[in-house]
């Protein structure tokens, strides 16, 4: 049984969000940030940073810098990689006691080592889950056999469910020139999504070979009107990787964008330029775990339990880049259907409304920006239209969800995929006054319940 499956995320997914603004989430992309990308986060973000903070499930045992105690010398602090059943793999960062063979530059050679571990059952017991992504204490270390425990993990910065993949703290929006070549409005609609993630990113312009000078260059400068500094590149000839790699440089990222124009290549490419010496430590770790799931086909066909129909579970696993930082191995969201937006944060989500907002107010506090006397916000830009157009599709949804279901809050509506893959939105019963939730419940949050079925299948005491 695979450790995140697609149906236990979307049966508890409620759970986590009830409550905050940034509910009912997509089935591609769903994001809590906790660190807030702009200066002044929008306030839905504040209010889900204050509804995950009264989750004691995802409160911090340890905080995320400088609190740590010493380390003992079968102690090491890392990064989880990768996470298959109940072992996970984690990257030292930073090691207990001297090291027993320092490098000829004085370096501790357990710093980037891979540890197999496995999970300390107090946090089992406790439901405390370890995602990969996690900043983990790992204990029991045995440095010989590369093997240890996790004791605790560090508070998360955000949460990522599709793909599952804690601390995530850039995205990267591709597209490409062509094959399928570049359209103002889905590239507008995953810019939307982006922002509203609350997480930074960068945007890229993939397969610029297949163009010629003059349209990169109106594309720049149409871009740079819309208040972003596209990156071109081209994973074919190899151009504009080294400018990608640095904007990586550092950070957890998941790549997203539409289908086809290049995500998995890019990936495959900047996999291939890592320089841990992974081949080595790969091999040492396969040896040890031959016969295990663990590194089985990263693509698992899992029957639903209602048997209806077949899932493909995603496993991640996040690639060390060689200037440091890490690269989710798996795609993020590619249809984006904007579910965190509504009809008031979407203005947020456009660079040209912010920079008018900035400059002056309009005269209504619950502006809509449609043109009204007082308000500061012209229709002299480009995508004004497209902002009309959203706007206009989330009014639709939003009084949908009212007619339908009786109310506008996103967190009272979940969404069920249908026949034919239709989606079709219906009210959730759990938070209806005489079945509201308690504090203690929602504590059992979407993240300690994503595997269920299989914490005991490997003791900790078994190897
Ligand atoms: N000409 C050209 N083709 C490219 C470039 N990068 C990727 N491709 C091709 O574009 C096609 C799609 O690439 P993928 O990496 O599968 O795209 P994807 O975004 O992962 O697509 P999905 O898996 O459907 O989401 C493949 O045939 C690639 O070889 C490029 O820079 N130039
Ligand atoms: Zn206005």
């Amino acid at each position: 049984m695979p450790l995140l499956s697609p149906s236990s995320l979307l049966r508890h997914r409620p759970l986590l969000f009830a409550g905050a603004a940034a509910t009912a989430l997509p089935r591609r992309f769903s994001i809590i940030s906790l660190s807030g990308a702009r200066e002044n986060p929008p306030k839905q973000l504040l209010k889900a940073k204050e509804s995950i903070k009264s989750v004691p499930s995802l409160s911090p045992s340890l905080e995320p810098s400088g609190a740590v105690p010493k380390l003992l010398p079968t102690q090491a602090i890392g990064l989880v990689a990768a996470a298959q059943a109940n072992f996970m793999r984690v990257i030292v960062e930073s090691a207990g006691g001297p090291p027993d063979n320092p490098t000829i530059f004085n370096e501790d050679p357990r710093i980037g080592r891979e540890l197999l571990c496995v999970v300390r059952a107090l946090l089992k017991k406790i439901k405390r889950r370890v995602l990969v992504g996690d900043k983990v204490l790992v204990g029991s270390v045995d440095w010989t056999d590369r093997k240890g425990k996790i004791d605790d993990v560090f508070q998360r910065k955000s949460e990522m469910l599709d793909p599952p993949v804690a601390n995530v703290d850039h995205l990267l929006v591709l597209f490409s020139m062509e094959q399928p070549r570049l359209e103002p409005f889905t590239l507008t609609r995953f810019l939307v999504e982006a922002e509203s993630s609350g997480i930074p990113f960068a945007l890229a312009l993939n397969k610029s070979e297949l163009v010629g000078e003059e349209t990169l260059s109106a594309w720049n400068e149409r871009l740079n009107s819309w208040g972003y500094k596209p990156l071109f590149c081209s994973v074919e000839t190899k151009t504009g990787l080294a400018a990608l790699e640095k904007i990586l440089q550092g950070q957890t990222t998941v790549i997203a964008g539409p289908s086809g124009v290049g995500k998995s290549s890019l990936i495959n490419t900047l996999r291939n330029t890592q320089h841990i010496n992974d081949e080595e430590e790969m091999s040492y770790l396969k040896e040890r775990m031959e016969g295990s799931k663990w590194f089985g086909d990263q693509r698992v066909g899992v029957v639903s339990k209602s048997g209806r129909g077949k899932h493909t579970t995603r496993h991640v696993s996040l690639l060390p880049l060689s200037g440091g930082g890490y690269l989710a191995d798996t795609p993020g969201f590619n249809q984006p259907n904007l579910l965190k937006v509504t009809k008031r944060s979407l203005a947020e989500t456009f660079p040209e409304i912010r920079q008018r907002l900035e400059a002056a107010k309009c005269a209504f506090n619950d502006c809509l920006h449609l043109g009204e006397k007082g308000c500061v916000v012209a229709a002299d830009w480009e995508r004004y239209q497209y902002y009309f157009q959203l706007l206009d599709e989330i009014k639709i949804r939003e009084e949908f969800q009212l007619r339908t279901i009786g109310t506008k809050r996103e967190g009272d509506v979940r969404y069920k995929v249908r026949d034919m893959g239709v989606k079709q939105a219906e009210p959730r019963l759990e938070l209806k006054k005489h079945r509201r939730i308690s504090r203690k419940r929602l504590n059992q949050s979407i993240l300690n319940e994503l595997d269920e079925e299989d914490w005991s299948d490997i003791e900790e005491g078994s190897w």
